[in-house]
C-alpha cells in the first residue's frame, strides 16, 4: 500500500459536517443453532451484537479486526444482503433495516459490494461485457449511448481495454479480475460501495494499484466507501476514519490520524504493532509486537464484559464484570475500554490486575515495561498537576494532537525505548489518576511503544 494518494490535509477536510449517507444503531446479526430432529434452537452465533456508526457522504470508513469478528457479516448486512436480527440501518435518511426485496430493488443502484475473491465472484462462463452489463439488465436501466458503450468506458475507467469486452475471466489475472468487479460495481453509480477485503486475495505488489485505482474513482465519482480489512496495513491510508471491530463489538472509532497517532483501545495497540513497516529505512529495525494469546473466544458465548479482557494485558476485575461502552473520550474518538491507553483511566479505582493480564504482560520486555510505566506516572502527574484539574482529559488530549510522533520502540542491540507521545497506557496495581497521581513501583503491565510508522 505504498502509493496512496490520501493524505492527512485531505482527513482534515473531513468533518463532521458532511451528510450522514448510512446511520447503523444497534446492529445485530445472531446466526441461530439449530439441534435434534425438531430443530430447535439451542444457541446463536453473535456474530455483530450491537454495532453504531455512521458514514458520511464522500468518506471512507475502515472497518479492520481478526478473522470472525463479524466485518463481513456486518457488510452484507448493511447492504440487505443478509437480514439484520437487530438494530436500524438508515440510508439517506431513510429506514432500510426490515425492507423487503421489492423495497429493495431501486436501492440495490445506490448500494453495491465488491467482494474479497476475485476468482469466485465473476462468472467464468460470462464475457466481461456479460458480467458487467448485468446490473443494467437487472436494473432496466439503459445508458445513454446503449450498454456496450457504457461497458466499455466502465472498462477504461478502471484501467482495462475496452477490446476486453468479449474476453472471459479466466483470461485475466487476479488484480484484473477485481478490476472488473469494480468496474460491475460501479456499473450504476452508486452512492455506497461495501468492499469486502477487496485486494487480500491479490498479490502484494498489485494490491496497491487496486487501492489507487478505488481512490482515484471516489475522488472522480464522488463515492462513499466501507472498506474492510482484516488487518491496518490496507485501510490505513485510504480511511479517513477506522472502526475496530472484536467480537461482533466496535471497540474503537476514530478518524485515522487520532487512530494512528494515538490509540486508545489495547487492540488496536495490538494490531497496529502487526502492521508491517513501510519505510525502507526502518525496515530492518526490530520493533516490539504486541502478541496476542490465544484465539479470539467463541462468539456463541463471548466473554462477560469487555469481550477482549481474556486476551488484554491490562484487565482487571471491573472488565471481567462489566461491558465498557463505546464512549466519545477525545473529539471523534470513541472507545469502549475501561483503560484505555493514551488517556486517563476510566476505572482507576480498580487495579488488581486479572491472572490473564498478568500472563500476557510477561510477553512484554522488562526494559519496555519501565519506560512504560515511566511515561505512565509522567502522564498521570501532568493529568493531576493544578493547572490541569478538571480539565484533564481536554488537556491531555490537546497535548496529543499536538505531539503525535511516536517513535518505534525497538529491541535490537543499541536501541533504545523512545516515545514523544502522550501515553498513559500502562497500568498496573497502582494505575495513576488525576487524583491519584502516584507513580507505580508494582511490575506494570505492558503497553508497548507501537510500530506505527
Ligand atoms: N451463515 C452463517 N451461519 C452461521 N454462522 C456464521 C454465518 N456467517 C458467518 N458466521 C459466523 O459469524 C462469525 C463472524 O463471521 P464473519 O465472516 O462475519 O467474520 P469476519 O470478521 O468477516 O471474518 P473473515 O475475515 O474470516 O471473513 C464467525 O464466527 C462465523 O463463523
Amino acid at each position: 500500500m505504498s502509493e496512496t494518494k490520501k493524505t492527512d490535509a485531505d482527513v482534515s477536510t473531513a468533518p463532521d459536517e458532511r451528510e450522514v449517507l448510512l446511520k447503523v444503531e444497534g446492529l445485530q446479526k445472531h446466526f441461530p443453532i439449530r439441534k435434534g430432529v425438531l430443530q430447535r434452537q439451542v444457541g446463536a452465533v453473535k456474530a455483530v451484537d450491537g454495532i453504531d456508526f455512521e458514514v458520511r457522504k464522500g468518506e471512507t470508513l475502515g472497518v479492520v479486526g481478526e478473522s470472525g469478528c463479524g466485518k463481513s457479516t456486518m457488510g452484507r448486512v448493511i447492504t440487505r444482503l443478509q437480514e439484520p436480527t437487530g438494530g436500524s440501518i438508515h440510508f439517506e435518511g431513510q429506514d432500510i433495516t426490515r425492507l423487503k426485496p421489492a423495497g429493495m430493488r431501486p436501492l440495490r443502484r445506490d448500494i453495491q459490494m465488491i467482494f474479497q475473491d476475485p476468482y469466485g465472484s465473476l462468472n467464468p462462463r460470462h464475457t466481461i461485457g456479460g458480467i458487467v452489463s448485468a446490473p443494467f439488465r437487472l436494473q432496466g436501466v439503459e445508458p445513454e449511448g446503449g450498454v456496450k458503450k457504457e461497458v466499455q468506458r466502465l472498462l477504461e475507467l478502471v484501467g482495462l481495454s475496452p477490446e476486453h469486452y468479449n474476453r472471459y475471466p479466466h483470461e485475466f489475472s487476479g488484480g484484473q479480475r477485481q478490476r472488473i468487479g469494480i468496474a460491475r460495481a460501479l456499473a450504476l453509480k452508486p452512492k455506497l460501495v461495501v468492499a469486502d477485503e477487496p485486494v487480500s486475495a491479490l498479490d502484494v505488489s498489485i494490491q496497491a494499484q487496486v487501492v489507487n485505482l478505488m481512490d482515484d474513482l471516489q475522488d472522480e465519482l464522488g463515492l462513499t466507501y466501507v472498506i474492510i480489512a482484516h488487518d491496518l496495513s490496507v485501510v490505513r491510508h485510504v480511511s479517513d476514519r477506522i472502526a475496530v471491530m472484536y467480537l461482533g463489538k466496535i471497540v474503537e472509532l476514530a478518524d485515522r490520524t487520532s487512530l494512528y497517532e494515538a490509540p486508545m483501545h489495547p487492540y488496536t495497540k495490538a494490531l497496529m504493532s502487526a502492521v508491517p513497516v513501510p519505510d525502507p529505512k526502518r525496515r530492518g529495525a526490530k520493533s516490539e509486537r504486541i502478541l496476542l494469546r490465544g484465539d479470539v473466544p467463541s462468539p456463541i458465548s463471548p466473554p462477560s464484559g469487555c469481550r477482549f479482557h481474556t486476551r488484554c494485558w491490562k484487565a482487571t476485575e471491573v472488565c471481567k464484570t462489566t461491558e465498557p461502552q463505546l464512549i466519545e473520550l477525545r473529539p471523534g474518538q470513541r472507545v469502549a475500554c475501561h483503560h484505555p491507553e493514551n488517556f486517563a483511566d476510566q476505572a482507576p479505582q480498580d487495579t488488581v490486575l486479572l491472572s490473564v493480564a498478568k500472563e500476557a504482560a510477561s510477553l512484554v520486555a522488562d526494559e519496555v515495561l519501565a519506560e512504560s510505566a515511566e511515561t505512565s506516572a509522567a502522564v498521570a502527574a501532568e493529568v493531576a498537576s493544578p493547572e490541569t484539574a478538571g480539565v484533564a482529559d481536554t488537556e491531555v488530549s490537546e497535548e496529543v494532537s499536538e505531539k503525535p510522533e511516536v517513535k518505534i520502540t525497538k529491541t535490537g542491540p543499541g536501541a533504545k525505548t523512545e516515545d514523544q507521545s502522550t501515553h498513559s497506557g500502562a497500568r498496573g496495581t497502582a494505575r495513576p489518576t488525576p487524583t491519584d497521581p502516584q507513580p507505580t513501583d508494582e511490575p506494570e503491565a505492558p503497553s508497548q511503544e507501537s510500530t506505527d510508522s
